[in-house]
């Protein structure tokens, strides 16, 4: 078992944008978070997370382990622990890859940055490699240099869309019950085959539910759990709530997650993992022009027509652009009116590339406000196919109106 040492530090890069909670679940989230907090403060590391990450990725069909397939040129797992590492309450994430992989894992966190990641190795099956992790957490193992959790979250680390709310729900519960875990509703009908592959009978869908990702356990319970696992749970099983109820006699509490939480497993999921992720991150567009006073500028115009493409449409001008770029804004617009402008653009080139945003992510230029005022319809057009696509092959377009 390798312990690499927590991550450095710095921006992270595009992922899965978390949704900000709303009303009482913000209330009710903030009083949680903030015990959380106050205890994670005192106890540094109340809540730990656990990513199997040892896999082999059969059913993706490629030489590559899925979760370090790549997504707009950045490895699946890097979402996830992107999508971890913006819960400030988890202190610690072990994750637990196979040796052939370990250096492949440190370099994927060297180069995004992450942070508060422990290393371990993983076993045969995902359950070894899980117990693996539970291990690193555990004060009575040798070597041991993180401290034992309060709850421990254990989540896939091809699920690369968590968000902060379920899992503070699951957390929370866990703490309540001593387990918890997300489940979602099936999308098709359980059936139990008979020897000769007839159909033996088919469970009535609407009274069961898949079990998903994250899940929380207090951290004895699913820790002493794995140390009665039998050999043949370890090898077969796929349930970690399972071994909860079958070893620590601990009842689960269920949440309902959300749609996203699904789990790479297939080709087409990076499909569709790569559409969600490009979809998340066009919605913020930053139009940088020399003035917001002047609403007559052709800048602001094609702020409200790109409003009705794109989500969220903010104005800036060019000394806000380092705020702009901290707030993880992926799209920019530069509408040169003066030749000078175009030291404005290039210092915006410059900021995004030492802000080490993925080279994927297009600035579009705009020259020559006049014709832009003329063809601004097909402007607007272009800007936000170019924002939707995000074609490596169209990077740093030069649209001259
Ligand atoms: N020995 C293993 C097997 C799986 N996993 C991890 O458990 C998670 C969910 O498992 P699964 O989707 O089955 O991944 P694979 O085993 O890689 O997929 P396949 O069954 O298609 O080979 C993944 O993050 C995977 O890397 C693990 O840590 N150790
Ligand atoms: O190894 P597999 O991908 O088949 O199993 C993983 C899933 O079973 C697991 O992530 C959830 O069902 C929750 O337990």
């Amino acid at each position: 078992m390798e312990l690499g040492p927590p991550g450095g530090s710095g921006p992270a890069e595009p992922g899965p944008r978390l949704r900000g909670l709303r009303g009482a679940d913000a209330a009710a989230s903030a009083s949680s978070l903030s015990r959380f907090g106050a205890e994670a403060g005192c106890r540094a590391s109340a809540v730990a997370a656990v990513l199997p990450a040892g896999g082999s990725g059969e059913r993706m069909g490629v030489p590559t382990p899925k979760q370090f397939c790549p997504i707009l040129e950045r490895p699946l797992i890097s979402y996830t622990l992107q999508a971890l590492e913006r819960v400030s309450w988890i202190k610690d994430i072990i994750v637990a890859v196979t040796r052939e992989n370990m250096e492949t894992m440190k370099g994927i966190i060297q180069r995004y940055q992450h942070k508060r990641i422990s290393l371990v190795e993983a076993g045969v099956t995902r359950h070894r490699s899980i117990f693996n992790g539970l291990k690193a957490l555990a004060e009575d193992q040798p070597n041991c240099r993180l401290s034992k959790p309060e709850v421990v979250i254990i989540h896939d680390a091809v699920r690369p869309f968590v968000e902060e709310d379920v899992l503070l729900k699951v957390v929370t519960a866990a703490q309540e019950h001593g387990a918890s875990g997300a489940i979602r509703p099936l999308v098709s009908t359980v059936i139990s085959p008979s020897a000769d592959s007839c159909l033996d009978h088919s469970l009535e869908r609407a009274r069961y539910r898949a079990s998903e990702m994250p899940q929380a356990f207090l951290f004895d319970v699913i820790y002493d759990a794995y140390q009665q696992c039998s050999d043949y749970d370890l090898e077969f099983g796929t349930e970690c709530l399972h071994l909860a109820l079958k070893y620590s006699h601990i009842k689960a509490k269920l949440v309902e997650g959300s749609p996203d939480l699904w789990k790479v497993t297939y080709k087409r999921d990076l499909y569709a993992a790569e559409s969600i992720i490009k979809e998340r991150i066009s919605q913020k567009v930053c139009v940088v022009m020399d003035t917001k006073e002047d609403e007559e500028h052709v800048g602001h115009c094609l702020e409200e027509m790109l409003k009705t493409e794109l989500n969220h449409v903010k104005v800036t001008s060019g000394q806000d652009l380092q705020q702009i770029i901290l707030e993880q804004c992926y799209n920019f617009v530069c509408v040169n009116v003066m030749t000078s402008d175009f030291e404005e653009t290039q210092r915006l080139l410059n900021m995004v590339e030492e802000s080490n945003l993925s080279i994927l992510y297009p600035v579009v230029v705009i020259s020559e406000e006049q014709k832009l005022r003329e063809s601004l319809r097909q402007g607007t057009t272009i800007i936000s196919a170019l924002i939707k696509e995000r074609n490596s092959g169209l990077i740093g377009q030069l649209l001259v109106a």
